[in-house]
């Protein structure tokens, strides 16, 4: 018996064969089934571009090429605090360059809407392109794919927003085409609000992280943030303590002007894990406004970050247990 021979068989040895999951000649239209998983748009239309090219080469006119993309096991990770400015986007973003560097496929979803301000700490000031209103993130110098609420504004203009246009904009941020994203972390907004819940609904987070400094203050409004995730079934992956503890740079005398311990012992009382402590650092405030994130460097800043960045991914392994 002789073999017919397939007609598309000069695909074989083509660069993107690997890709190819199916193919078939029906009436002079060839009909292919190709794997884009972790390309983004140019991607996916150079794949396109080539073998259509390939085959209109080789006589075939009519080419349907289909693309298909294995959802990658990703995981949702959402920051937030009771109160504001208590450090939490400078957290998340140390976190995911320490994720990046630890060799994660990282996003950031700023919803921060009251202060977006990953677009400096991460020095990625460009605009996300968008594809069908599907958007692309923004690649940023460290390995982190970002997207902004402060990217679909103009710098400087005021984000006014009501709970359903907060909610509109954290839904396209989180439908975005995050790609082969293994973590995503989420930086919120402070407090228990809209963006808060729409993110518990929409996204399904697998873990929520909370930042307090040491202050009674914040701490209480840490404990509503707590709740708030465990009402909804969010698992509680720890909290971290921020701005505990000053070392002088002239004589080196340790001061804790938010007070000591504070987080650490909320998080015993509260039963949730304490993941550790960042001190209160001159240099870190520089750098992270300067857009050079500590944890993207190296010594003992960049290590701490490493160090909170593993634990908060163990505490998700144990939750998932
Ligand atoms: N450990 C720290 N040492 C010194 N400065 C810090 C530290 N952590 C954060 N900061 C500074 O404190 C300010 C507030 O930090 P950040 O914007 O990260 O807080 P936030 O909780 O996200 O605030 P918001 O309420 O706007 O969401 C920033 O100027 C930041 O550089």
């Amino acid at each position: 018996m002789t073999e017919i021979p397939d007609p598309l068989a000069l695909l074989d040895g083509h660069a993107d064969a690997p890709r190819i999951r199916s193919r078939r000649l029906v009436n002079g239209v060839a009909t292919l089934v190709v794997e884009a998983t972790g390309l983004d748009a140019a991607g996916r239309a150079a794949v396109e571009e080539r073998l259509r090219g390939a085959l209109n080469a080789a006589g075939i006119g009519e080419v349907r090429i289909a693309m298909t993309a294995s959802k990658p096991q990703r995981r949702i990770i959402a920051v937030g605090s009771g109160k504001g400015g208590v450090g939490k986007s400078t957290l998340t973003a140390n976190l995911a360059v320490a994720l990046a560097r630890a060799g994660k496929r990282v996003g950031l979803i700023d919803a921060d809407i009251y202060g977006p301000s990953q677009p400096t700490l991460l020095n990625a000031h460009g605009k996300p392109q968008a594809e069908k209103e599907k958007l692309f993130p923004v690649e940023t110098p460290f390995g982190v794919r970002l997207l902004s609420v402060g990217q679909l504004v103009s710098a400087g203009q005021a984000l006014a927003w009501r709970g359903p246009m907060a909610a509109g904009a954290l839904t396209k941020l989180i439908e975005a085409d995050w790609g082969d994203a293994e973590v995503i972390l989420v930086d919120l907004p402070p407090g228990t609000g809209d963006v808060q819940l729409s993110l518990i609904q929409k996204a399904r987070p697998d873990g929520a992280l909370i930042v307090s400094t040491p202050q009674d203050l914040a701490l209480i409004d840490a404990a509503r943030a707590i709740d708030l995730f465990r009402k909804t079934s969010v698992p509680v992956l720890g909290i971290v303590e921020n701005m505990a503890g000053y070392t002088c740079p002239h004589c080196g005398e340790v001061s804790d002007p938010f007070g000591s311990g504070g987080a650490e012992a909320s998080a015993g009382r509260l039963n949730v894990p304490f993941l550790g402590r960042l001190p209160l650092s001159a240099s870190l405030r520089e750098s992270s406004d300067a857009g050079t994130p500590p944890a993207a460097g190296d010594g003992p800043a960049a290590d701490a970050f490493h160090d909170l960045a593993q634990r908060m991914m163990d505490a998700l392994e144990t939750i998932r247990r």
